[in-house]
């Protein structure tokens, strides 16, 4: 199998750096934004995006995960996990959410953590902020806020290592 590194640890800051000066900048601030990251890798993205926020705008957006394991479109939902899938000490009616994942591929990951969100609640507005988009959607979804844009074939695996979860930062297209 050959592997290519796409970012490196500097790369990724830098990526994290710029989403976060995007969102201050297209929402005119911080306020009733809210970070959920998509478990496992989003939620770590997610607190690094607050933390970045929290250096350049002093301000702490309220962030929490999603577990969309209940929600996927290949399996029954779990009455138990559908109730567990949301973890934020804050409420999310009226609230910005901004979604967090590693990787946009299909879309239907996205679409299971709207589903988790929306059957519960009622944001005011929900957008989407992923390290790496690598095209193939099979919904219609897009990414608000992108690390990089990578053209892959479908055949490909693109995997986000993160120091918090694997040890490493990297970005990894193998093939
Ligand atoms: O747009 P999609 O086609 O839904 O693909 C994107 C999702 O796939 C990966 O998760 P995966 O299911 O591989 O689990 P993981 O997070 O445990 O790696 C990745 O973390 C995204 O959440
Ligand atoms: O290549 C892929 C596709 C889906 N999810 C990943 O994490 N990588």
């Amino acid at each position: 199998m050959k592997k290519r590194t796409i970012l490196d640890e500097a790369q990724i800051t830098r990526s994290l750096t710029r989403i976060s000066h995007e969102i201050l900048e297209r929402n005119k601030g911080t306020e009733g934004l809210v970070f959920l990251g998509v478990k496992t890798r989003g939620e770590f993205l997610a607190d690094r995006l607050q933390k970045k926020v929290e250096e350049i705008d002093g301000v702490t957006i309220p962030t929490g995960t999603l577990d969309i394991t209940a929600y996927r479109d290949d399996k029954e939902p779990d009455t138990d996990a559908l109730e567990d899938a949301i973890d934020i000490d804050v409420p999310l009616d009226g609230r910005h959410v901004i979604i967090v994942d590693d990787v946009l591929y299909t879309g239907r990951t996205i679409r299971a953590a709207m589903d988790a969100i929306l059957s519960r609640v009622r944001p005011s507005k929900i957008s989407l902020a992923v390290l790496i988009d690598r095209g193939h959607r099979e919904l219609p979804i897009r990414a608000d806020y992108a690390g990089k844009n990578i053209p892959t074939a479908r055949d490909e695996k693109i995997s986000v290592n993160l120091e918090e979860y694997d040890d490493v930062n990297e970005v990894v297209i193998s093939e």
